[in-house]
């Protein structure tokens, strides 16, 4: 319950007038039951009254005798509580409507907000990841537990009003009514709380069920799936946990559906008991017919009032609970940030960064991915580095762009630690490509232009960026030029070839114009030539920039300045093309083992 606040407060500042005129609106619908049942009660005295008065039996006549004012008046009055509160039952359902909406709306753009501030290491989380796949689901289900709540405020104030009307008349049949719903009440609680730690349980195999029904029929997969005939293997994999979640969920229905029948029985008959106590005091005389017609209402109302509230108050708790992941995501917090006194990058950069016997493991790993690194990548200079798989070039470059911090050692940045500069500036002058970057489903002229979102609008130079990156040829055979929308995922999308992606991802290296370049391995799927013509506009145009290049392809790494050999997270060797063939290690071999294939 402790979630409610926090959520009553984001609706709150989600609209102000919407939450006013839905709150005000159920306050008016509160009081209309009773109200209603009330003038009933009325109009049978009445009728009972004109009876034992002996009224014409002309309908005329008794109209004309004015015999019928009192009793027109109050069907007129039923009649007009019938019609507003109809009215305003719709008009509330269309007010949480349209705030339901924009609360959800809100939720998820503070939702993308967050995820936005967390870092790389957190998303690698598995944990995290159910936690954001349970938060998303939040967003979306919560929609009704806000008319729920207020639902369940309105429901409260009728009960109020009912019990003192009845309190009036039976002031102990209240009570009894009230102890004969407990067991209900508890029995729902009980329930709710063991479903949730079921969809609490479940989450790490609903977001495998998920991924599997992706994975099984996307644009991305479908030619492999294709190709080795993956389908029944999907099918069968989805069905199999899909059963056990229905099995696990059945059970727990079915358990929930007997003690809720067993325990409700109770409640009614607690109300049954009352209607005979209250039929016994009409005989006797205590109570008039319309007394009867009206407490029995209030008596049904009431318990099908206090039911529902009380179900209610079960359920909202359990949606409550809900929100608990909702909550526990915005509280996670970043660890890579920047200090409250940071300093601003260097422009330029003047000496270069320097790794001191710098380590890094990934969370949850036991090996070092890197460890006892240390090399200068000096200002100015093109940087290569070379390693076989795993030898942890792309994790170094994750370290220079702090999407982590080291373990060991340190990073410096023109004799500071990395950690004193502010981040963003830092981010902002370091323009990284990765082996996996991300192909967006968007116009050609916006995947180069996020590569400096300020510019997203300047066509000139996302036209050079273009030149630059030899993208500038793929985009002219697009139909729509700069316009296209590329990529398969949607309508008017067009997809490109491998190496068509590379340039348009090398084009977006070129719009960021940052101080720092990397390249990580972005030309694997670049023909020979155009990966040779990568490289060398890539030197010349970074001549007044720092840049690291990762590649496979020796004839391509040669032309850096100097070249890093990494093998197990440390520097085997340093040196330009010639020194490291004269020293004749790793690099010499690897040299000539690629050179072997080509003759
Ligand atoms: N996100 C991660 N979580 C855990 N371990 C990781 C992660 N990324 C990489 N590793 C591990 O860290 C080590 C270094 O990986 P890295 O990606 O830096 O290698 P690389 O030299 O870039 O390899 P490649 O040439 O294949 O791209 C590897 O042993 C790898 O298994």
């Amino acid at each position: 319950m402790r979630n409610i606040p926090p959520f009553l407060r984001e609706i709150w500042s989600t609209s102000k007038p919407l939450t006013i005129a839905s709150i005000g609106i159920r306050l008016i619908r509160a009081f209309l039951p009773i109200a209603t049942l009330y003038i009933g009660k009325l109009i049978i005295d009445e009728a009972i009254r004109l009876i034992a008065a002996g009224v014409p039996h002309d309908l005329m006549d008794a109209w004309h005798a004015g015999h019928l004012n009192h009793l027109l008046l109050l069907l007129g009055l039923e009649f007009g509580l019938a019609i507003v509160s109809d009215l305003l039952g719709r008009l509330v359902s269309y007010v949480d409507t349209l705030l339901s909406e924009r609360f959800t709306n809100a939720t998820s753009i503070r939702l993308m907000e967050h995820a936005a501030t967390l870092d790389l290491e957190d998303f690698e989380d598995a944990d995290l990841q159910d936690k954001l796949d349970r938060a998303r689901r939040q967003t979306m289900g919560r929609m009704n537990l806000l008319s729920q709540l207020f639902g369940q405020a309105q429901d409260m104030i009728t009960v109020v009003s009912f019990a003192a009307g009845l309190i009036a008349y039976a002031p102990w049949l209240m009570l009894l009514l009230a102890i004969a719903l407990i067991p209900a009440f508890v029995g729902e609680s009980h329930f709710n709380a063991m479903n949730y730690s079921l969809n609490f349980q479940w989450t790490p195999e609903r977001r495998q069920l998920e991924y599997l029904r992706q994975t099984s029929a996307s644009v991305e997969t479908a030619k492999e799936v294709k190709i080795f005939g993956l389908h029944n293997f999907f099918i069968d994999r989805f069905r199999e946990l899909s059963d056990k979640f229905y099995d696990a969920n059945r059970a727990l229905a079915g358990k929930r559906a007997f003690w809720g029948t067993l325990l409700s029985a109770l409640g009614t008959m607690g109300y049954y008991v009352a209607y005979g106590y209250i039929a016994w005091r009409t005989v006797r005389g205590d109570f008039s017919v319309g007394d009867l017609t009206f407490l029995a209402g209030s008596f049904r109302r009431l318990r099908q009032l206090l039911e529902s509230l009380l179900t209610g108050f079960s359920q909202v708790a359990s949606q409550a609970l809900y929100l608990d992941d909702l909550y526990s995501f915005f509280e996670i917090q970043p660890e890579i940030i920047s200090k409250a006194d940071a300093i601003a990058v260097p422009k330029p950069i003047r000496t270069g960064f320097v790794f001191d016997n710098v380590g890094f493991r990934y969370e949850g790993s036991e090996n070092w991915a890197l460890r006892h690194l240390s090399f200068e990548l000096h200002a100015g200079e093109v940087l290569a580095l070379v390693g076989e798989n795993g030898a942890g070039k792309t994790t170094l470059v994750k370290l220079l762009a702090r999407l982590y911090d080291p373990d060991e050692g340190r990073i410096t940045l023109d004799g500071r630690d990395l950690r004193d500069y502010d981040l963003d500036e830092l981010r902002a002058n370091i323009g990284v490509i990765f082996q996996d970057f991300v192909r967006y489903h968007m116009t050609a002229a916006e995947n180069i232009g996020v590569g400096q979102i300020s510019d997203m609008n300047n066509r000139a130079r996302i036209e050079d960026a273009a030149r630059r990156g030899m993208a500038d040829e793929v985009i002219a055979g697009l139909p729509k030029g700069y316009e296209q929308v590329i990529g398969r995922r949607f309508k008017e999308g067009m997809d490109l070839s491998g190496g068509q992606w590379q340039k348009i991802a090398i084009a977006r290296a070129y719009m960021r114009d940052a101080q720092v370049m990397i390249l990580d391995e972005p030309t694997a799927a670049l023909d020979a030539r155009a990966e040779f013509e990568v490289f060398e506009r890539f030197k010349e145009l970074s001549d007044e920039k720092t840049a690291v290049l990762i590649s496979h392809r020796f004839s391509s790494v040669r032309m850096a300045d100097r070249i890093l050999v990494l093998a197990h997270g440390k520097v085997e060797a340093s040196g330009t093309h010639e020194q490291l063939m004269a020293q004749g290690g790793r690099y010499a071999e690897l040299f000539e083992l690629q050179a072997q294939g080509y003759r």
